[in-house]
């Protein structure tokens, strides 16, 4: 049985909550037992679960595993410090700000003999399950993926960070990727942003990353894929499934606790995820040299 705490309670952190307290029968997610939540601010009871401090979740023998939903800025900081108070981490993607962060905390993972899990729900959706079981065996050509949405505060800091779930799509779809230019235009005072980002695949087919955000966008994923075979302009649309995809991603963490995860599989995603991370440290510093400016 392994305590668990979710820290932060935002749209992520009451799903999160929402999981811990109704865990899936017949999974992984029942060895999971609801010890609290932590939040920088004072709150009620959580859909029956009350808040504890972080120096007592931090402390408590009886708690072995955090689910951190802070705003990306925070991050860091809380994997930290529950894994060097020796305690499994599952984190809301992106894991880190920079890969030298994301390397430092990975090692202090293995050090402490700990799980880190980052979640990435892009991967379990219906439609990116059916778009990826589509694609298979096909040959690309060149392909865009688009994606607008509403304004981030500035704690989700830079874009390619923030965003960084269209990188993992790319990825997980065409494999590693190596950056050719990115290109920010940004409208502070209407709250608007940009990014154009493009890549080679290893087998030099270009690929083109957009993501805008700005008032009245609504979250849309719009994908271009040309193929030797045909085009594809649309996502499938794959009937929803019965478990949703945070708790998908529940049962894939407490599985991880339990040993339940193969070698190969953990080295695949970490090798996957600090692969996204260095591009878009990449992109981040190439718009900061074109603009002259950090963001
Ligand atoms: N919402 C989603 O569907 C998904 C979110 N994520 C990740 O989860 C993390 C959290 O995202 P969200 O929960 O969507 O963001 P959010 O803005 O709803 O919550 C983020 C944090 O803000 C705090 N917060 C919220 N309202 C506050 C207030 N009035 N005063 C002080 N603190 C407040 C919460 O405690 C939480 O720690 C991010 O890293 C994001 O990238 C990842 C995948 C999906
Ligand atoms: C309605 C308002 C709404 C908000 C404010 C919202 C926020 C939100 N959704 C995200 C991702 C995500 N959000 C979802 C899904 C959901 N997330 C939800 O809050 C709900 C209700 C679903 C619906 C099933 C998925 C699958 C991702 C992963 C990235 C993606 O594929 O878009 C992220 C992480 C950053 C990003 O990838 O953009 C944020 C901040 N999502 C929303 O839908």
């Amino acid at each position: 049985m392994f305590g668990t705490v979710v820290v932060g309670v935002g749209i992520a952190g009451r799903v999160r909550i929402r999981d811990l307290v109704n865990p899936l029968p017949s999974t992984a997610s029942e060895k999971m037992i609801p010890k609290g939540f932590v939040s920088r601010r004072t709150l009620e009871d959580q859909q029956g679960l009350k808040q504890i401090s972080l120096d007592d979740a931090l402390a408590r023998e009886d708690i072995h595993a955090a689910i951190i939903c802070t705003e990306n800025s925070y991050h860091e900081d809380c994997i930290r410090k529950f894994l060097e108070a020796g305690k499994h981490v599952c984190v809301e993607y992106p894991m880190a700000l920079s890969l030298d962060v994301a390397h430092d905390l990975w090692d202090l993972a293995d050090e402490k003999g700990k799980v880190l899990h980052v979640e990435h729900i892009e991967l379990l959706t219906a439609d990116y399950k059916q778009l990826k079981k589509d694609i298979q065996g096909k040959e690309l050509i060149n392909g865009t993926l688009h994606f607008t949405g509403g304004p981030l505060p500035p704690s989700f800091r830079f874009i390619s960070f923030s965003g960084i779930a269209r990188l993992t799509w790319l990825v997980d779809l065409f494999g590693e990727l190596t950056l050719t230019s990115a290109h920010l235009v940004e409208e502070k005072d209407k709250n608007y942003i940009k990014l154009n980002a493009s890549f080679h695949t290893t087998e030099n087919q270009p690929l083109t990353w957009i993501e805008e955000r700005g008032p009245g966008l609504s979250r849309c994923k719009n994908i271009n894929f040309h193929f030797t075979s045909d085009t594809m302009t649309c996502l499938p649309d794959a009937p929803r499934e019965f478990v949703g995809v945070f708790m998908q991603d529940f049962i894939i963490f407490s599985q991880k606790l339990q040993g339940q995860v193969r070698q190969e599989a953990l080295q695949g995603e970490k090798r996957r995820i600090l692969h996204c991370l260095e591009l878009a440290e990449k992109i981040q510093q190439l718009c900061e040299k074109t603009t002259g400016s950090r963001m």
